[in-house]
Protein backbone atom coordinates (compact mmCIF):
# COMPACT_ATOMS: atom_id res chain seq x y z
CA UNK A 1 0.00 0.00 0.00
CA UNK A 2 1.38 3.55 -0.82
CA UNK A 3 0.12 6.12 1.37
CA UNK A 4 0.54 9.96 -0.45
CA UNK A 5 -0.06 12.48 1.71
CA UNK A 6 -1.28 15.20 -0.45
CA UNK A 7 1.33 14.87 -3.27
CA UNK A 8 -0.65 16.42 -7.01
CA UNK A 9 -0.85 13.08 -8.49
CA UNK A 10 -0.53 15.08 -12.12
CA UNK A 11 3.47 14.99 -12.21
CA UNK A 12 5.96 15.71 -14.96
CA UNK A 13 7.11 12.13 -14.49
CA UNK A 14 4.53 9.69 -13.48
CA UNK A 15 5.00 5.73 -12.34
CA UNK A 16 1.94 3.44 -12.41
CA UNK A 17 1.99 -0.17 -11.60
CA UNK A 18 5.81 -0.28 -12.04
CA UNK A 19 7.22 -3.50 -11.11
CA UNK A 20 11.67 -3.65 -11.67
CA UNK A 21 12.83 -7.25 -12.14
CA UNK A 22 16.17 -8.27 -12.46
CA UNK A 23 16.26 -11.89 -14.12
CA UNK A 24 13.70 -13.20 -12.29
CA UNK A 25 14.41 -10.92 -9.13
CA UNK A 26 11.20 -8.56 -8.77
CA UNK A 27 13.42 -5.76 -7.12
CA UNK A 28 10.37 -3.15 -6.81
CA UNK A 29 6.77 -4.02 -6.57
CA UNK A 30 3.89 -2.35 -7.90
CA UNK A 31 5.21 1.74 -7.53
CA UNK A 32 2.98 4.55 -8.34
CA UNK A 33 4.48 8.00 -7.64
CA UNK A 34 4.05 10.95 -9.39
CA UNK A 35 7.22 13.70 -9.63
CA UNK A 36 6.08 17.29 -9.41
CA UNK A 37 7.82 19.88 -11.76
CA UNK A 38 9.93 22.37 -10.47
CA UNK A 39 10.68 20.57 -7.16
CA UNK A 40 13.10 18.16 -5.18
CA UNK A 41 11.70 14.83 -4.21
CA UNK A 42 14.03 12.92 -2.13
CA UNK A 43 13.88 8.93 -2.16
CA UNK A 44 14.84 7.52 0.92
CA UNK A 45 14.80 4.03 2.50
CA UNK A 46 17.45 1.05 3.32
CA UNK A 47 19.71 -0.02 1.22
CA UNK A 48 18.17 -2.59 -1.36
CA UNK A 49 14.83 -1.37 -1.43
CA UNK A 50 15.00 -0.12 -5.14
CA UNK A 51 15.48 3.76 -4.33
CA UNK A 52 18.53 3.45 -7.44
CA UNK A 53 16.43 1.09 -9.40
CA UNK A 54 13.85 3.32 -9.32
CA UNK A 55 15.34 6.59 -10.21
CA UNK A 56 16.75 4.80 -13.01
CA UNK A 57 13.63 3.93 -14.54
CA UNK A 58 12.71 7.26 -14.89
CA UNK A 59 15.71 8.17 -18.06
CA UNK A 60 15.71 4.28 -19.22
CA UNK A 61 19.64 3.87 -17.53
CA UNK A 62 18.33 0.12 -16.82
CA UNK A 63 18.21 -0.21 -20.42
CA UNK A 64 21.75 -0.62 -20.38
CA UNK A 65 22.07 -3.39 -17.90
CA UNK A 66 20.96 -6.70 -19.53
CA UNK A 67 18.92 -8.77 -16.95
CA UNK A 68 16.73 -5.51 -15.70
CA UNK A 69 13.22 -5.87 -16.97
CA UNK A 70 10.26 -2.64 -16.02
CA UNK A 71 6.49 -3.37 -16.10
CA UNK A 72 3.79 -1.02 -15.80
CA UNK A 73 4.01 2.39 -17.26
CA UNK A 74 6.39 5.72 -16.70
CA UNK A 75 5.32 8.63 -18.19
CA UNK A 76 6.85 12.38 -19.14
CA UNK A 77 4.72 14.53 -19.79
CA UNK A 78 1.78 12.24 -20.43
CA UNK A 79 3.59 9.95 -23.03
CA UNK A 80 4.95 6.67 -22.17
CA UNK A 81 8.60 6.65 -22.12
CA UNK A 82 9.03 3.19 -22.54
CA UNK A 83 7.29 3.03 -25.96
CA UNK A 84 9.63 1.65 -28.65
CA UNK A 85 9.07 4.96 -30.77
CA UNK A 86 11.28 6.71 -27.67
CA UNK A 87 14.93 7.34 -27.90
CA UNK A 88 16.47 6.52 -24.76
CA UNK A 89 19.21 8.91 -25.91
CA UNK A 90 17.33 11.69 -26.72
CA UNK A 91 15.09 10.80 -23.30
CA UNK A 92 18.25 11.31 -21.51
CA UNK A 93 19.13 14.69 -22.65
CA UNK A 94 15.47 15.81 -21.12
CA UNK A 95 15.99 13.41 -17.92
CA UNK A 96 19.62 13.68 -16.80
CA UNK A 97 21.34 12.26 -14.52
CA UNK A 98 23.93 12.76 -11.85
CA UNK A 99 26.05 9.79 -10.35
CA UNK A 100 27.17 9.06 -6.74
CA UNK A 101 30.53 9.09 -7.69
CA UNK A 102 32.02 12.08 -9.84
CA UNK A 103 32.42 10.77 -13.43
CA UNK A 104 34.23 13.65 -15.87
CA UNK A 105 35.18 12.84 -19.09
CA UNK A 106 39.36 12.41 -19.61
CA UNK A 107 38.94 16.00 -21.11
CA UNK A 108 39.19 19.82 -20.05
CA UNK A 109 37.18 21.28 -17.71
CA UNK A 110 35.94 23.30 -20.43
CA UNK A 111 35.19 20.48 -23.05
CA UNK A 112 33.35 18.25 -20.18
CA UNK A 113 30.47 21.19 -20.51
CA UNK A 114 30.63 21.84 -24.93
CA UNK A 115 30.69 18.08 -25.79
CA UNK A 116 27.60 17.16 -25.05
CA UNK A 117 26.09 20.05 -26.59
CA UNK A 118 27.70 19.78 -29.45
CA UNK A 119 26.66 15.94 -29.50
CA UNK A 120 22.94 17.51 -29.24
CA UNK A 121 24.39 20.23 -32.40
CA UNK A 122 23.87 23.48 -30.21
CA UNK A 123 24.56 26.31 -32.64
CA UNK A 124 25.08 28.97 -30.28
CA UNK A 125 27.94 30.74 -28.01
CA UNK A 126 29.73 27.73 -26.73
CA UNK A 127 31.74 29.92 -24.44
CA UNK A 128 28.72 31.84 -23.39
CA UNK A 129 26.91 28.21 -22.71
CA UNK A 130 29.90 26.82 -20.64
CA UNK A 131 30.20 29.85 -18.65
CA UNK A 132 26.18 29.77 -17.98
CA UNK A 133 26.32 26.36 -17.04
CA UNK A 134 29.37 26.07 -14.54
CA UNK A 135 28.13 29.68 -13.14
CA UNK A 136 24.68 27.58 -12.95
CA UNK A 137 26.55 24.80 -11.12
CA UNK A 138 28.39 27.25 -8.92
CA UNK A 139 31.94 26.17 -10.31
CA UNK A 140 32.65 29.11 -12.47
CA UNK A 141 34.36 31.51 -9.88
CA UNK A 142 36.87 28.57 -9.01
CA UNK A 143 37.53 27.31 -12.65
CA UNK A 144 37.29 30.54 -14.91
CA UNK A 145 41.00 30.70 -14.98
CA UNK A 146 41.81 27.58 -16.16
CA UNK A 147 38.72 26.03 -18.39
CA UNK A 148 42.02 24.16 -20.54
CA UNK A 149 43.36 22.25 -16.77
CA UNK A 150 41.56 18.34 -16.95
CA UNK A 151 38.37 17.80 -15.09
CA UNK A 152 40.43 15.27 -13.20
CA UNK A 153 42.63 18.12 -11.41
CA UNK A 154 39.69 19.57 -9.80
CA UNK A 155 38.61 17.97 -6.01
CA UNK A 156 35.95 15.79 -5.41
CA UNK A 157 33.70 17.99 -4.28
CA UNK A 158 34.10 20.21 -7.59
CA UNK A 159 34.64 17.37 -9.95
CA UNK A 160 30.63 16.97 -8.85
CA UNK A 161 29.89 20.10 -9.38
CA UNK A 162 31.31 19.44 -12.77
CA UNK A 163 29.26 16.70 -13.67
CA UNK A 164 25.83 18.79 -12.57
CA UNK A 165 27.03 21.26 -14.87
CA UNK A 166 27.61 19.08 -17.73
CA UNK A 167 24.03 18.05 -17.15
CA UNK A 168 22.43 21.26 -16.85
CA UNK A 169 24.40 22.34 -20.50
CA UNK A 170 22.10 20.08 -22.36
CA UNK A 171 19.35 21.86 -20.73
CA UNK A 172 17.20 18.73 -19.28
CA UNK A 173 13.66 19.56 -17.87
CA UNK A 174 14.82 16.86 -15.01
CA UNK A 175 17.89 16.29 -13.31
CA UNK A 176 17.97 12.45 -11.34
CA UNK A 177 20.98 12.39 -8.54
CA UNK A 178 21.74 9.09 -7.15
CA UNK A 179 23.75 9.66 -3.96
CA UNK A 180 25.37 12.61 -5.64
CA UNK A 181 27.03 13.58 -1.85
CA UNK A 182 27.92 10.11 -0.45
CA UNK A 183 31.84 10.82 -1.47
CA UNK A 184 31.74 13.96 -0.91
CA UNK A 185 33.17 15.94 2.16
CA UNK A 186 30.51 18.26 4.24
CA UNK A 187 31.37 21.53 2.58
CA UNK A 188 31.25 20.17 -0.62
CA UNK A 189 28.10 18.47 0.39
CA UNK A 190 26.45 21.63 1.62
CA UNK A 191 27.86 23.66 -2.08
CA UNK A 192 25.76 20.97 -3.60
CA UNK A 193 22.60 21.29 -1.20
CA UNK A 194 22.61 24.84 -1.90
CA UNK A 195 23.04 24.56 -5.31
CA UNK A 196 20.14 22.03 -5.61
CA UNK A 197 17.93 24.79 -4.14
CA UNK A 198 18.65 27.05 -7.00
CA UNK A 199 18.02 24.97 -9.55
CA UNK A 200 14.86 23.56 -8.40
CA UNK A 201 14.05 27.21 -9.99
CA UNK A 202 14.43 25.99 -13.11
CA UNK A 203 14.56 22.24 -13.09
CA UNK A 204 12.46 19.11 -11.70
CA UNK A 205 15.22 17.35 -9.55
CA UNK A 206 15.37 13.80 -7.75
CA UNK A 207 17.19 12.93 -5.49
CA UNK A 208 18.15 8.88 -3.99
CA UNK A 209 20.07 10.08 -0.17
CA UNK A 210 21.12 8.00 2.36
CA UNK A 211 21.12 10.71 4.00
CA UNK A 212 18.47 11.78 5.97
CA UNK A 213 19.34 15.27 7.35
CA UNK A 214 20.11 16.01 3.56
CA UNK A 215 16.75 14.89 2.52
CA UNK A 216 15.00 16.78 5.01
CA UNK A 217 16.97 20.09 4.14
CA UNK A 218 17.00 19.59 0.40
CA UNK A 219 13.46 18.35 -0.41
CA UNK A 220 9.98 19.56 -1.17
CA UNK A 221 8.65 15.91 -0.95
CA UNK A 222 10.12 12.37 0.23
CA UNK A 223 9.21 9.67 -0.89
CA UNK A 224 9.78 6.68 1.86
CA UNK A 225 11.08 3.05 0.12
CA UNK A 226 11.22 -0.34 2.17
CA UNK A 227 11.75 -3.86 1.55
CA UNK A 228 10.51 -7.19 2.86
CA UNK A 229 11.75 -10.54 2.62
CA UNK A 230 8.98 -13.15 0.58
CA UNK A 231 9.72 -16.02 -0.18
CA UNK A 232 12.95 -17.85 0.65
CA UNK A 233 14.73 -14.98 1.60
CA UNK A 234 14.42 -13.19 -1.73
CA UNK A 235 13.82 -9.02 -0.89
CA UNK A 236 11.66 -6.97 -2.90
CA UNK A 237 10.93 -3.50 -2.31
CA UNK A 238 8.04 -1.15 -2.65
CA UNK A 239 7.44 2.62 -2.00
CA UNK A 240 5.89 2.75 1.55
CA UNK A 241 4.81 6.55 1.63
CA UNK A 242 5.03 9.52 -0.04
CA UNK A 243 4.40 12.99 0.69
CA UNK A 244 5.73 16.58 1.43
CA UNK A 245 9.04 16.20 3.31
CA UNK A 246 8.02 17.93 6.58
CA UNK A 247 4.85 15.56 6.63
CA UNK A 248 6.87 12.48 6.00
CA UNK A 249 9.62 13.50 8.54
CA UNK A 250 7.46 15.09 11.59
CA UNK A 251 4.17 13.20 10.95
CA UNK A 252 4.34 10.27 9.17
CA UNK A 253 1.30 7.78 8.24
CA UNK A 254 2.80 4.70 8.14
CA UNK A 255 4.73 3.40 11.33
CA UNK A 256 7.85 1.86 9.28
CA UNK A 257 8.27 5.23 7.79
CA UNK A 258 7.85 6.96 11.57
CA UNK A 259 10.89 3.89 12.39
CA UNK A 260 12.63 4.62 9.62
CA UNK A 261 12.93 8.57 10.13
CA UNK A 262 13.61 8.43 13.81
CA UNK A 263 16.45 6.31 12.93
CA UNK A 264 14.62 2.90 14.96
CA UNK A 265 14.92 1.06 11.94
CA UNK A 266 15.47 -2.36 11.91
N1 LIG B 1 22.45 -4.52 -11.89
C1 LIG B 1 21.78 -5.31 -11.03
N2 LIG B 1 21.72 -6.64 -11.24
C2 LIG B 1 21.04 -7.46 -10.40
N3 LIG B 1 20.39 -7.02 -9.29
C3 LIG B 1 20.44 -5.70 -9.03
C4 LIG B 1 21.14 -4.79 -9.88
N4 LIG B 1 20.99 -3.55 -9.36
C5 LIG B 1 20.25 -3.69 -8.23
N5 LIG B 1 19.92 -4.96 -8.04
C6 LIG B 1 19.13 -5.51 -6.92
O1 LIG B 1 17.91 -4.79 -6.85
C7 LIG B 1 17.56 -4.53 -5.50
C8 LIG B 1 17.41 -3.03 -5.31
O2 LIG B 1 18.69 -2.44 -5.48
P1 LIG B 1 18.90 -0.86 -5.53
O3 LIG B 1 20.35 -0.61 -5.77
O4 LIG B 1 17.93 -0.25 -6.43
O5 LIG B 1 18.51 -0.48 -4.02
P2 LIG B 1 18.82 0.84 -3.22
O6 LIG B 1 17.67 1.08 -2.33
O7 LIG B 1 19.21 1.95 -4.14
O8 LIG B 1 20.06 0.35 -2.37
P3 LIG B 1 21.33 1.18 -1.80
O9 LIG B 1 20.74 2.19 -0.87
O10 LIG B 1 22.13 0.14 -1.09
O11 LIG B 1 22.04 1.80 -2.96
C9 LIG B 1 18.66 -5.15 -4.63
O12 LIG B 1 18.21 -6.42 -4.21
C10 LIG B 1 19.82 -5.27 -5.59
O13 LIG B 1 20.64 -6.37 -5.27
Amino acid sequence: MVVSNGVATKGVLEAQGVNVYYGSHLAVKNCNIAIPERRVVAFIGPSGCGKSTMLRCFNRMNDLVAIARVEGRITYHGADIYAPTVDPVGLRCSIGMVFQKANPFPKSIYENIAWGARLNNFQGDMDELVETSLRRAALWDEVKDKLKASGFSLSGGQQQRLCIARAIAVQPEVILMDEPCSALDPISTLKIEGLMHELKEQFTIVIVTHNMQQASRVSDYTAFFNVESVDRGAKVGSLVEYGPTEEIFQNPMQESTRDYVSGRFG
